[in-house]
């Protein structure tokens, strides 16, 4: 159950007589997610989804607007918020912030396949060309500087094994991937798992759920996909699946050398920076609702697989 402000149908009809999207004929609450409460609302003339933002820093709302206007007019499959007559996208509903957007079609996928993963690389690889321009600046909230300050608040919670390996690798990231480490800066999806893409079978309908969205390492992105979309169960690596993903993605935007030097590194932190987010929720900031927590475990056997190995060469 993801809807935890619920809304009325007459309260979103009289909602909607701001924008130009005509009459509302349904309305359903959307069952997945997490964070925000969400809503799918069809009217005589589209459909639409509604979010109301339960969480974080409502200062940051702007940002992803503005982030999300500039990357939806880009040709990307990326739907941008839609604007009220008056030209403004972020409202309030039910005393929670709101953004409306185009209902996308599709469903996440389970394992992606072959074609999904060359549609991913393919895309994120265009929007990294395109977000290198982007002027906004949120700081990546997410970084190896939030690894280092946030990590010894899970340590009490660890075994001596796993303390060992969470300090080393922090150690590791330190001594290469540092602020100085010169690779390319753009705006980031920050949270790109299969489950925030849908796809109607091969095809790529579209990227969702920004809000994780900020601005750093390109690379840092990239590697988040490789972890979610191209880990087996035992958390190795599919050769296949990374190899799809990194040749897209690089037809779109070719390396720079500092990220070929520090991929094998991003791919480890990145690892780490769920390992460490998915402990903390277990055991240390359990979210107010009361959600089944995304297991740690599994990102713990994505780190150990990746620090064991060297990536395959880029093709
Ligand atoms: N533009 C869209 N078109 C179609 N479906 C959408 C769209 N945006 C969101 N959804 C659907 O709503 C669900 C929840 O949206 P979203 O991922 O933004 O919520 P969330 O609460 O931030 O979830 P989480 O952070 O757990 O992914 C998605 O999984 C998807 O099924
Ligand atoms: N994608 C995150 C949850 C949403 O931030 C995870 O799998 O831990």
């Amino acid at each position: 159950m993801a809807v935890f402000t619920p809304l009325q149908y007459d309260q979103v009809s009289d909602f909607l007589t701001r924008y130009s999207v005509g009459e509302l004929t349904r309305l359903d609450e959307v069952a997945s997610g997490t964070e925000n409460s969400t809503f799918f609302v069809t009217t005589d003339r589209q459909a639409m989804v509604l979010t109301l933002f339960e969480q974080g820093d409502q200062q940051e709302l702007p940002f992803f607007v503005e982030l999300l206007d500039f990357l939806a007019v880009r040709e990307l499959p990326i739907p941008g918020p839609i604007h009220d007559r008056e030209g403004i996208a972020l409202q309030r509903l039910a005393d929670r912030p709101a953004l409306l957007f185009p209902r996308l079609p599709g469903r996440h996928p389970d394992t992606a396949t072959l074609a999904q993963c060359r549609a991913i690389g393919d895309t994120l690889g265009r929007m990294h060309d395109a977000s290198r321009h982007f002027k906004g600046k949120r700081p990546n909230p997410r970084d190896l500087r939030w690894i280092s300050a946030t990590y010894p608040r899970v340590m009490g919670y660890l075994n001596a094994e796993d303390q060992a390996l969470m300090r080393d690798e922090i150690d590791a990231y330190r001594s290469t991937l540092s602020l100085d480490a010169g690779l390319p800066q753009g705006a980031l999806h920050g949270d790109l798992f299969r489950d925030n893409t849908l796809f109607e079978g091969d095809r790529l309908g579209g990227l969702i759920d920004f809000y994780n969205g900020c601005t750093g390492d390109l690379i840092f992105d990239l590697a988040i996909v490789i972890n979610d979309w191209c880990s087996n169960d035992d958390g190795s690596l599919d050769e296949q699946r990374y190899d799809a993903i990194m040749k897209a993605y690089q037809e779109a935007r070719p390396f720079e050398a500092a990220e070929h030097t520090h991929w094998p590194m991003m791919l480890r932190m990145t690892a780490l920076r769920y390992w460490l987010s998915r402990l903390l929720v277990v055991y240390v900031d359990a979210p107010a609702h009361a959600l089944t927590p995304k297991d740690p475990a599994q990102y713990r056997a994505i780190l150990k697989s990746r620090s064991r190995m060297t990536p395959p060469p880029l093709v």
